[in-house]
């Protein structure tokens, strides 16, 4: 299955890592393979936390908990309890990279990333390195639902925390990547063949040269939009976020695909995540709802005053590139329908988004266009 690979030597990037910021991350050469079942792998992850965090090493294997967390569908979580006789116990979350995501996720820029957004104070803290996955702190907030994501306070705290997320300066190149990454899963999802029939025959009917002519017409249009360039989080989806409401505080997780990119790309994203994995696209927030984000977005101390410009401009941009969120997001669901072991219709997936991006096409292009040329676009 693939699943054997260690993506990078930990000690080297841990070592890295400790000149970058003085700050010490852990690290074990240990490889974890996720196609084991979990009982077979239970121990393993105990063996991984005591190899990997000294202070750990003498614990019975009693003191260690470990628990699947779900929400995903890409990697496996898992969170570790350790009771190591002291009052408070010790919970960390060892995220082990799915087999053959490396055909989607680039783990270095990944790792970039990570470095960077929680030391900014985002997300979890980093502490650990292997050499499948990382570990990182357990945030003690619940995840969103796609329905959570609609409700007017957490729309307005989600658009603060994506405003500031998107003032993070990463070092690394600063070309927004989102035709990049389109192009390189248009090269993989066209040119695959599936060893189950049934998925062969859904993956002939589907025209690439169709798709081809689709990304090069919105990648021309969305260019005339002049989306400024920031650091994007690009999967911004309702398991992303975790709110703790004691504490008032909003997270941001899982960079695998965060990257410079257009500001409206990573709006358009979110927004089209109000569906979820079902695709209920009639969850797709109204012009209502799209303003209020954006007011809180632009201006979060004084929402109402934000200018009809700025939210005509927003708007235009958010749902343009909702269609390259379609695109890049049923090329994905190609790619993994071959590639990931995971129980998930992904064939399906592809059908969901591209069908919506055929809808939602032509009026969401003639308002760009009518907004590039100067025009109203209601
Ligand atoms: N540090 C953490 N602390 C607590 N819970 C976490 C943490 N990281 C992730 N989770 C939980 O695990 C779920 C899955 O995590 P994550 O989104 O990183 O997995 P994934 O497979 O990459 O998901 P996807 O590809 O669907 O975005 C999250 O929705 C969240 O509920």
């Amino acid at each position: 299955m693939g699943a054997e690979v260690k993506i990078w030597n930990p000690v080297e990037v841990a070592e890295q890592a400790r000149k970058d910021y003085a700050s010490q991350i852990h690290s074990s050469q240990l490889i974890i393979d996720p196609s084991l079942s979990f009982s077979q792998m239970k121990p393993l992850i105990i063996k991984l936390c005591k190899d990997m965090f000294k202070d750990w090493s003498n614990l019975d294997d009693s003191c260690f908990d470990v628990d699947k967390i779900s929400g995903g569908i890409t990697n496996l979580l898992l969170k570790v309890r350790v009771k190591d006789g002291n009052s408070v116990d010790d919970i960390i979350t060892i995220r082990l990279y799915g087999p053959n995501t490396e055909h989607i996720i680039d783990r270095h820029r990944e790792l970039q990333a990570t470095k960077y957004i929680t030391s900014a104070g985002f997300g979890a803290k980093w502490l650990g390195i292997f050499g499948n996955g990382m570990v990182q702190s357990f945030i003690n907030a619940h995840t969103l639902s796609p329905s959570d994501m609609r409700e007017p306070k957490l729309a307005a705290k989600i658009a603060n925390a994506l405003r500031r997320f998107h003032h993070l300066e990463v070092p690394g190149s600063r070309e927004p990547q989102l035709w990049n990454d389109v192009w390189k899963f248009f090269e993989k999802a066209s040119t695959l063949k599936f060893d189950d029939s049934e998925k062969q025959k859904a993956y002939d009917t589907i025209s690439f040269k169709e798709v081809h002519n689709e990304i090069v017409e919105l990648q021309e249009l969305t260019d005339c939009l002049n989306s400024p360039v920031i650091f994007s989080h690009n999967d911004l989806l309702s398991g992303n976020i975790m709110v703790n409401a004691e504490e008032d505080k909003v997270y941001i997780i899982d960079y695998e695909y965060a990257s410079y990119n257009y500001r409206g790309f990573d709006i358009g994203n979110h927004f089209a995540e109000y569906a979820g994995f079902d695709c209920d696209f009639e969850l797709y927030p109204n012009m209502n709802q799209q303003y209020h984000f954006f007011r809180h977005y632009i201006q979060p101390d004084r929402p109402n005053e934000v200018s009809e410009k700025d939210l005509e401009t927003f708007y235009v941009e958010a749902n343009t590139y909702a269609l390259a969120s379609h695109l890049f997001w049923s090329l994905w669901g190609i790619i993994q329908a071959r590639m990931s072991p995971i129980d998930f219709d992904y064939l399906g997936y592809f059908f969901l988004r591209y069908n919506e991006y055929k809808r939602r096409k032509e009026s969401f292009m003639s308002m760009a266009r009518s907004y590039i040329s100067g025009g109203k676009n209601k």
